[in-house]
């Protein structure tokens, strides 16, 4: 009886075995890179690693919610931006980061949206990769807020309306939204997992 209560347990209780694999994308400079270590290093606020732009990526691995995550943070430079789609495949979700002080390139910023969300919808995922929109550098006077990002990035359609995407306002210098917004994309994709089981379940 013991043995079959800690097989049980083992079952309903054990963390998930599988670690879940995020991608960080966005535009140079938006502060992806500054994220990953804030989020790796659990600086207090007002405390930043120095940066450089990233050539390639960075991969760090940390929990959110006792899920260990493995977060890659890709180069946003122009030239390095097509290899993004080729994460779609392999992670369990996406973070869009952008730097909502940037109003001169918040047309590119929807663009670049606009074409991950193509990705996202087509392929083998058809929208069950959550998407994150980290709202970033809200410190910074004159940044967009979350309505007029909305707005500006004019998201409509099966995305938004299955619930995938959330956009969050953060501040990496002020230590805000960032764990609000990480929680979220874990449970989402603790969702997208049980629902996969229970789809295979019913199978059998
Ligand atoms: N004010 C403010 N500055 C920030 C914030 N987050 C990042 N930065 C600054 O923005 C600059 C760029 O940050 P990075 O993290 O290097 O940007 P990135 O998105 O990784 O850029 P690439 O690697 O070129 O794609 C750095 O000077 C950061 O200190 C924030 O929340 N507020
Ligand atoms: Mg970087």
């Amino acid at each position: 009886m013991g043995q079959l209560l800690t097989s049980l347990s083992g079952i309903f209780f054990s963390k998930p075995e599988m670690d879940f694999k995020l991608v960080m994308i966005g535009l140079d400079s938006a502060g992806k890179t500054t994220i990953l270590y804030k989020m790796k290093l659990d600086q207090p606020a007002n405390t930043l690693v120095s940066t450089a732009p990233t050539i390639g990526y960075n991969l760090e691995e940390f929990e959110v919610k006792n899920v260990k995550i493995k977060v890659w943070d890709l180069s946003g430079q122009e030239r390095m931006r097509h290899a993004w789609k080729y994460y779609f495949e392999t992670v369990n979700g996406v973070i869009f980061v952008i730097d909502s002080a940037d109003r001169a390139r918040i047309n590119d910023v929807r663009d670049e949206l606009h074409q991950i969300l193509g990705e996202l919808m087509g392929g083998n995922n058809c929208g069950v990769v959550p998407l994150l929109i980290l709202a970033n550098k809200q410190d910074v006077q004159g940044a967009l807020g979350y309505s007029e990002l909305r707005d500006s990035l004019a998201l409509c359609g099966d995305y938004e309306k299955r619930g995938r995407i959330r956009i969050q306002e953060s501040s990496a210098l002020q230590d805000k939204g960032l764990t609000e917004g990480f929680e979220w994309i874990v449970e989402e994709i603790g969702k997208v997992s049980k629902e996969g089981r229970q789809a295979a379940v019913k199978k059998l």
